[in-house]
């Protein structure tokens, strides 16, 4: 960790009730990085990125902000420059794109700026544009806040590929040019690899392997065969932390548009319906209205 930490967390468990779902974890977040945070579906991403936010007090361990323990909760840390784009699309449906723009203090041209794409489409009510649009919307609208952090949980969750590098691209933008620290969960790992700096990965709520995304290339068909494909529907086989032990190379690299990453791509990302169900159970009794609005950028 470094003077430039945006937000982190040391020694983090976390979950609901007094069951931990995340354990022992160290991550953190510095100026100017896209981190990506990968696993397989309940290994506990979600959770980790609502503790990170203030919206899950942790059950033990320090979350971390400018390299500070805060017990803040989201609000407060909304209003000192963090933004979290949860899995749910959050724009108001019956409102037009401009709309949600005004509602969230965000100037028309701030957003257009950062997605031309939005500029025919203003005053469309937000519930008919396309999903790609909608969470251009999200995104610009948090974006144009000028975040100092911003947590993206599966941004682009049943998104077309190019709409997909979009998002992505925008993010890596907003790291380079206005130093966000950006931590991104995302089903697409071989997109979001093309973007990040850096990368954790979770296993049943265990981080299983972290470095630069340059360093982990190598063993990224091993971490996908062990952690990101068969563990959920695997949940009791053992620990596959041996495969990793023999990186596996992946012929192309990160740049090459190879047919496996096309597929990969091209996969409906899993469990879309329960994750967000899930997320509605679990903020249901802590969410409030100013967390709502907050969070949605
Ligand atoms: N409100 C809740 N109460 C109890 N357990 C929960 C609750 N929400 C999630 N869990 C459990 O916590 C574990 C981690 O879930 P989490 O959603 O954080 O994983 P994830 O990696 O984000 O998965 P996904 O990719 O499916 O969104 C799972 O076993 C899940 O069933």
């Amino acid at each position: 960790m470094t003077m430039d930490t945006l937000l982190g967390c040391a020694g983090l468990s976390a979950g609901y009730g007094s069951m931990a779902v995340v354990r022992e974890l160290d991550l953190h977040v510095a100026r100017g990085e896209v981190v990506a945070l990968l696993g397989a579906n309940g290994a506990g991403k979600t959770t980790t990125l609502l503790t990170l936010a203030g919206q899950l007090p942790p059950l033990a361990g320090t979350v971390l902000a400018d390299g500070k323990p805060t017990k803040a909760p989201m609000h407060e840390r909304c209003r000192t420059g963090l933004s979290f784009i949860t899995e749910e699309r959050s724009v108001i449906m019956g409102l037009t794109a401009k709309e949600n723009l005004k509602l969230a203090g965000v100037p028309t041209a701030a957003a257009t700026a950062l997605f031309p794409e939005l500029e025919p489409v203003l005053n469309r009510p937000a519930g008919l544009l396309s999903g790609g649009e909608q969470q251009m919307l999200t995104l610009a609208r948090a974006l144009a806040r000028r975040p100092r952090a911003l947590l993206a949980d599966e941004l682009s969750l049943g998104l077309a590929p190019i709409i997909v590098r979009r998002l992505l691209t925008a993010l890596r933008q907003a790291a380079d040019t206005d130093g966000v620290g950006v931590l991104l969960v995302e089903q697409h790992v071989r997109q979001a690899l093309r973007f990040a700096d850096r990368v954790y990965v979770l296993n049943r709520g265990r981080l299983v392997l972290e470095g630069p995304v340059a360093d982990v290339q190598s063993q990224l068909g091993a971490i996908e065969a062990a952690y990101l494909a068969g563990a959920a529907a695997e949940p009791d086989r053992p620990e596959p932390t041996a495969a990793l032990a023999t990186p596996v190379a992946v012929p192309n690299g990160p740049a090459a548009d190879t047919e496996k990453e096309q597929q990969d791509d091209e996969r409906p990302p899993g469990g879309e319906q329960g994750s967000r169900v899930r997320l509605r159970q679990r903020l249901r009794p802590q969410r409030s209205r100013r967390d709502r609005e907050a969070a949605g950028g």
